[in-house]
């Protein structure tokens, strides 16, 4: 494991959020939405465990292992599922549950009323992304929202977590990520930044592995590991 470079409190002014996983329990959509395109080839269902480690590389690559889980990729196109799978989640982005994790909502209360900057950056195609957070009434909280398809790059890539920080205008100071999965905390190392991942996500590997600075069992953790700016510095 790599060792701690950064401890809390963390001094941050701009806080970036990974949204699957993280801010969101949205496997209970991923999973109908998989399964739909699974269905239309004549697959068997995966089930949502399954799918609750297969998030947070985008649809592409989710598309990709629930093929894997069902009897390999053969001559399936994922350009020709990927469409399938848009439309279905996309008409159907919290009709089988997705919520906010417990204290999700408190926790971006509570920073944006004490003037963090909060990014979200998420590697879901951008154009559900924002039905989605409007749909879960946490849009306002956020300064810039970054999808997997908004740059060139996406997570692991640190440009992607640097872009959606630089997008913040009016706030300054360091930046801090919080995720669930490989390619938040390697993001997050790569920039140089500190990280909070939490334990409740879809990472595919045991969390105290990523080599995050530091790991939460609850959202409503996060706030007490922050230096809040109403706190004397
Ligand atoms: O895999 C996805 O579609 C998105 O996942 P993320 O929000 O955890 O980046
Ligand atoms: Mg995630």
């Amino acid at each position: 494991m790599t060792a701690l470079t950064v401890q809390p409190p963390f001094r941050v002014g701009k806080i970036i959020f990974d949204l699957d996983g993280t801010l969101i329990d949205s496997a209970p959509d991923l999973h109908a939405a998989t399964n739909h395109v699974l269905e239309t080839i004549g697959r068997p269902h995966i089930t949502l465990g399954q799918v609750r480690h297969m998030v947070g590389q985008g649809a592409r690559r989710l598309i990709e292992k629930g093929l894997t889980a069902t009897g390999g990729r053969q001559n399936h196109s994922i350009d020709d599922l990927l469409p399938v799978f848009l439309e279905y989640y996309g008409n159907n982005l919290t009709r089988h549950g997705t919520s906010l994790f417990a204290g999700g909502a408190d926790l971006l209360d509570t920073l944006s009323a004490t003037g963090f900057g909060l990014g979200l950056c998420t590697n879901k195609p951008v154009a559900l992304t924002k039905p989605l957070l409007s749909a879960l009434k946490i849009d306002h909280h956020f300064g810039a929202v970054l999808g997997g398809d908004s740059l060139s790059v996406r997570k692991p890539d640190p440009r992607h977590l640097i872009e959606t920080a630089d997008r913040l205008s009016g706030s300054t100071g360091a930046a801090l990520m919080v995720g669930d999965s490989s390619s938040d905390i390697d993001a997050a190392k790569a920039a140089g930044w500190p990280s909070i991942a939490v334990t409740f996500g879809y990472s595919a590997r045991p969390v105290q592995e990523l080599g995050a600075s530091h790991q939460v069992d609850s959202l409503r953790e996060i706030a007490g590991l922050v230096l809040l700016k109403t706190q004397p510095v």
